[in-house]
């Protein structure tokens, strides 16, 4: 056979480039790593089974490889721990970094510039905790009204069973008209334009998540570097929303600071979130300029970014739930028809409390979601030894396993199976957070807003629970779908038809 010198010199540099790229491309572990889980492919590693595969993977990883283990996906390692090692990073305070786990892909601050991407969240965290917790018994039956609005707006009568796809899109502006009423003040929110705009801030920065990291297996900054391009040639996906805030909030606050100046001592404040910003040292102002309105509707949509999505996706998640089960139908809907009949039909916050079983329902709904791995965390310092004595290196992005905590032998022998009054038999309410409940984080970062979250889609839930009789198209659970470890909303129908009263 014979060879030009030309084909010999290609298949040279051929074979230099390819070595070149797997040694390039070689994971490079530090001392005391957690293990390595062995791949066939160079490159793409255990790319596959992650997108493809997550549960099964990661239930074989953590048999064989023990709590902490390390994956090579995207051409990145990363380290997945079971549920020993999440309490760790979640005691360990600042040494471990939600926000910045997604920073490289979600640049928020080139979105949000005035407030420098998430802002300040320990001043943020405080405000929920004072103003939204602390005082949630004043805000409980507004969020009454507003969610009533949006039921009857959104699914009216159904006096003819109708078919709604009750996802995550559905749902979205029903739990934003409540939470907007809160943060910026029945007069704003009651323009239709700001509760669109507050079910659809998350929506946009999602844009950012569309196209799969593939760029990363030649590097992770190429793969930022383009999908970060529009936001660096100045396109920023919420500016329409930050002018809708703008255009409703500047009459509105350029009245109440009038009314103050005139009234003095007997100006009556309005509650919701802004009235406090606008008297807190660092956020107020005496003056509504535009840089104002622009630097507050930043520090605002911060607040719909951590709320809205996550409670749209759980309420959303709760119905499917509720709607698939025959079983639980009549046992909910006693507790809610009795508990209507004590209130007469305007709920306090001691009847919501009261809705212990939806409450332990609404727990399960949150335990079984489906996330098989997320709440990533970047590790924040030069180095982080776990007890089991592995070490990870700074920056190293660590995914919890949740299924491994979600799904735990606490549950006992069928954790897996639907047991709605857990929470109830076991006096763990929704809001509870333990070693084995961890969709709200745990420790000094736990989200303050759960009870919040928790209120809200409990108010909505009886509400629609005492109106309607809802089923799946299906007739049961329609089964999870998955992009990699994360569990896609569901896109089948619900249906709606009006309960005899
Ligand atoms: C069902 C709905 C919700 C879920 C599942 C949820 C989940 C979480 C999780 C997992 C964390 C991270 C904890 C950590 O860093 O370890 C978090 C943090 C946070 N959440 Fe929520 N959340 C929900 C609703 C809300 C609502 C309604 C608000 C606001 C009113 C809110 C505001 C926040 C804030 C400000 C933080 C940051 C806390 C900090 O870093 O100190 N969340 N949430």
């Amino acid at each position: 056979m014979y060879f030009s010198f030309e084909t010999i010199q290609t298949l040279v540099i051929g074979f230099i480039v390819v070595y070149a790229i797997l040694w390039i491309k070689k994971p490079r572990l530090s001392k005391n790593e957690p293990p390595m889980v062995p791949y066939k492919i160079p490159i793409i590693g255990h790319t596959i089974d992650f997108v493809f595969n997550a549960d099964t993977f990661f239930s074989k990883c953590r048999k064989h490889y023990g709590d902490t283990f390390n994956l090579y996906v995207f051409g990145q390692v990363i380290t997945v721990v079971g549920n020993e090692a999440p309490h760790e990073i979640f005691r360990s305070g600042d040494s471990f970094n939600l926000n910045e786990a997604t920073k490289d892909l979600l640049p928020v601050h080139h979105i949000l510039p005035r407030v420098n991407g998430f802002g300040d969240i320990p001043h943020l965290s405080k405000t929920i905790r004072e103003e939204i917790t602390g005082k949630l018994s004043l805000y409980t039956g507004r969020m009454q009204e507003q969610l009533m609005i949006s039921i009857n707006k959104d699914i009216g009568d159904c006096s003819n069973p109708k078919v709604i796809v009750s996802g995550q899109n559905f749902f979205s502006k029903v739990i934003a008209r409540p939470i907007a009423n809160i943060v910026v003040g029945e007069e704003v929110s009651r323009h239709e334009d700001v509760v669109n705009a507050f079910a659809n801030i998350t929506k946009e920065f999602a844009t950012f998540f569309i196209l799969p990291p593939f760029l990363s297996f030649i590097h992770p900054k190429i793969h930022q570097q383009v999908v970060t391009l529009p936001i660096r040639f100045g396109w920023n996906p919420i500016r329409k929303h930050i002018n809708t805030l703008k255009h409703y909030l500047r009459p509105v606050l350029e009245k109440r600071l009038k009314d103050k100046e005139i009234l003095g001592d007997k100006y009556k404040p309005p509650l919701d979130i802004i009235e406090y910003y606008m008297n807190e040292p660092g956020y107020g102002t005496k003056v509504i300029t535009d840089e104002y309105l622009n630097y507050i509707c930043e520090v605002l949509i911060i607040i719909v970014f951590g709320s809205v999505h996550s409670t749209t996706r759980h309420i959303a998640g709760a119905l499917y739930d509720f709607a698939g089960r025959p079983e639980l139908w009549d046992d909910l809907y006693e507790e809610q028809a009795k508990i209507d009949k004590e209130c007469n039909g305007v709920l306090a916050i001691e009847h919501v409390d009261r809705m212990v079983k939806l409450d332990s329902f609404m727990r399960e709904s949150i335990r079984t979601f489906g996330d098989v791995a997320g709440l990533m965390h970047r590790c924040m310092e030069d180095s982080f030894t776990f007890k089991n004595n592995t070490t990870i290196p700074k920056d190293r992005i660590v995914y919890i396993y949740l299924n491994d905590s979600f799904y735990n032998k606490a549950y006992g022998p069928e954790p897996r199976s639907f047991l709605p009054y857990y929470g109830l038999d076991n006096n763990k309410p929704a809001t509870k957070i333990d070693k084995n409940y961890i969709a709200f984080g745990a420790g000094k970062h736990a989200c303050p807003g759960r009870f919040l979250a928790i209120s809200e889609i409990k108010i909505c839930m009886h509400k629609l629970i005492l109106n309607y009789h809802i089923k799946t198209e299906s007739g049961k659970v329609d089964e999870k779908k998955y992009a990699g470890p994360f569990v896609i909303p569901h896109s089948t129908g619900i249906i709606f038809e009006n309960r005899r009263k």
